[in-house]
Order: C-alpha cells, then sequence, then structure tokens
C-alpha cells in the first residue's frame, strides 16, 4: 500500500530536522509549553471570513477558491490590507484575501469551475483591492485556472466524494492534481484544505485529525517567540531585518522544525495536530508577536 501523504510528511520533517544545521528546537521551553494548563480549543471558521451558509457546493466550492490561494505570506508586506471594520484593526495578509473572497461569493455568487478557468489577473485584482500589476495577482490567477480545471465537470462536492471519507486521499489528490499544491515534504495546503472543508460542514473524514499541522510562516514564528525553536545568529539577523529566503534550505528546517515540536506538542496538550495549528496560528495575530518579523519566502506554497 501507497505511504500516506501524511507519513511522508512527517518522515520528511524528522528528516530534515536531524540533519538541520540553521534551525534547533529547545527542548525545555517544548516541555514548558507541553506542561502548561492551555485552553487549545479550535475556534472553528469564522462566518465573516468564509462563506459558511448556502448550498453545501456552494460552500465547498467557495472554500477550495480560498485554499487555492491561501498562500502569497511572503509578499503580505506588499498588500493593501483591509481593516475589521468591527474592531479597527488591520487584517492579516491572508485573512484580508479570505474576507474579500467570501464578500465577493455572498454578493455575486461562487464561481463554477468554468469561470475559474477564465479567471483574469487584474479583475481578481480588482476583487482583492490590490494592484493589478501585482505578481501575487497572476500567482493567484494560475492557481484559480488550475482549481477549474481540476474540479471540472465534477464539482466541488464532487471532489470530496472522490476522496471517500479520507482527508490524507483528498490532500493526495490536490498534491497529485495541481503544481501549486505539490508542496513536497509539507503540503500545506493540501491538508488545510481537508482540514477546512471539515470545518465549513460539507465533509467528513475519518482520518481528520491524522493531518499534521499546516506548515506556513506563522506557527514557526510562534514557537519561536515562546523559545521552541532557536534560528542560528545568522539566520535570525537575517529575518528580523525583513529579508526573504530562497525556498529550500533554512526556510525548510524553520517549517520541518514547527511541524516535528508540534507533533510532540499535540498529545502532550491532548489536541489533534490540526487543532494546535488553529490555535498557534490564532495566537500569532496577536499584535506583540506581529510586531516581530517572521520569515518570509516568496512561493506558491505558504
Ligand atoms: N498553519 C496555518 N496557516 C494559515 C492559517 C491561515 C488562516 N486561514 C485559515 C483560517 C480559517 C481557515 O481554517 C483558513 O484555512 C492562514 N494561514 C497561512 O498563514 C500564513 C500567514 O498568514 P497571515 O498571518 O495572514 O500573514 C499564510 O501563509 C497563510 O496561508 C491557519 O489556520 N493555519
Amino acid at each position: 500500500m501507497a505511504l500516506r501523504l501524511t507519513d511522508t510528511v512527517r518522515d520528511h520533517c524528522a528528516a530534515v530536522t536531524a540533519a538541520a544545521t540553521a534551525v534547533r528546537i529547545d527542548e525545555a521551553a517544548l516541555e514548558r509549553i507541553a506542561a502548561g494548563a492551555w485552553d487549545v480549543v479550535d475556534p472553528g471558521l469564522d462566518a465573516r471570513r468564509h462563506l459558511l451558509d448556502g448550498e453545501p457546493e456552494d460552500i465547498a466550492m467557495a472554500m477550495l477558491i480560498a485554499d487555492a490561494i491561501n498562500f502569497g505570506s511572503g509578499w503580505f508586506p506588499t498588500l493593501r490590507k483591509r481593516v475589521d471594520p468591527a474592531t479597527g484593526r488591520t487584517l492579516s495578509g491572508s485573512i484580508t484575501i479570505a474576507w474579500a473572497l467570501a464578500d465577493h461569493h455572498r454578493a455575486h455568487g461562487v464561481w463554477t469551475a468554468t469561470e475559474l478557468q477564465a479567471t483574469r489577473a487584474d479583475a481578481l485584482a480588482a476583487l482583492l483591492g490590490q494592484r493589478p500589476d501585482h505578481e501575487l495577482m497572476s500567482l493567484y490567477a494560475q492557481a484559480l485556472r488550475s482549481l477549474g480545471a481540476f474540479v471540472g465537470g465534477r464539482g466541488a462536492l464532487g471532489v470530496i466524494a472522490d476522496a471517500r471519507g479520507s482527508a490524507d486521499r483528498l490532500a493526495r489528490s490536490l498534491a497529485d492534481g495541481m503544481a501549486l499544491f505539490a508542496d513536497t515534504g509539507f503540503y500545506k495546503r493540501a491538508q488545510i484544505t481537508a482540514n477546512d472543508l471539515a470545518l465549513a460542514g460539507v465533509a467528513t473524514f475519518t482520518d481528520l485529525d491524522d493531518l499534521t499541522i499546516f506548515a506556513d510562516n506563522l506557527v514557526p514564528h510562534v514557537l519561536r517567540c515562546e523559545g521552541v525553536l532557536v534560528y542560528d545568529p545568522a539566520l535570525a539577523a537575517h529575518i528580523d531585518a525583513g529579508r526573504t529566503l530562497p525556498l529550500g534550505g533554512a526556510e525548510r528546517e524553520i517549517r520541518a522544525a514547527a511541524l516535528v515540536a508540534c507533533e510532540r506538542l499535540a498529545p502532550a496538550l491532548g489536541v489533534p495536530p490540526r487543532v494546535l495549528d488553529t490555535w498557534l496560528w490564532n495566537r500569532g495575530q496577536d499584535p506583540a508577536i506581529k510586531a516581530r518579523p517572521r520569515h518570509r519566502c516568496r512561493c506558491v506554497f505558504y
């Protein structure tokens, strides 16, 4: 039987972390977190930032669309950010994009697979409130055209049905079906898509809790702020100066170490990695944590 996608991720991250030269896990800090009396809960999806009411096909397609462009953190400092009208706080890059998409879906309906295949960067930029010439907009348009071809005539619920109740199989279908999901060794967006479809109530997976964390740039940053991840001085200086990292090398060590640390923290805290991920990610929205630079890598994976 072929290895499960999540098993390949765990094996890859264990190997990268064992051989890492620029990032290490601080055992004492990890034990401190593991022993803490934290209330680790998954807050679920925010109904303002995601389309959660309507026909299941629309909710499922809206989530596939959101997660097909749930990347770009390396460019986020160059994006125009929305302000939350309820709090007056500037929203993060990914929340800015997700919320703008949800508003569009509520007002104009959810794109069909055929419409997705005709996505243009300039029209998408206008919808997302961004400059039409921003390179992330052309990458987003490419991702959505690819999603349209991937979904085809089966619809979003058909994509889910083809996973036959397995989150791992759904993630594998995305990773094998679209180049921009082929985040080998981490499969962050392929995995978070399965989690999001389940959270949105349009999919049921028997192996959902086997997902790993969704290795982005914020979860490792929260762990670094807690002292769990320690970067060598040159890497720390590079990141603290706001300079981007190339794909591969140090950024892979950072993501892999975060995953390995969470593989140990999750059972200690009595939650699956997917719940720990969301809890850590939401803590990362804290202004004090956001004030410290996190690593930035301009890629299509996170
Ligand atoms: N590990 C993990 N990474 C996540 C999310 C979310 C939030 N969306 C989720 C929320 C509800 C649904 O569950 C969505 O899936 C975004 N990201 C990633 O963070 C990165 C930074 O973004 P920011 O802080 O905006 O700059 C970016 O690469 C973004 O792709 C998450 O929950 N976990």
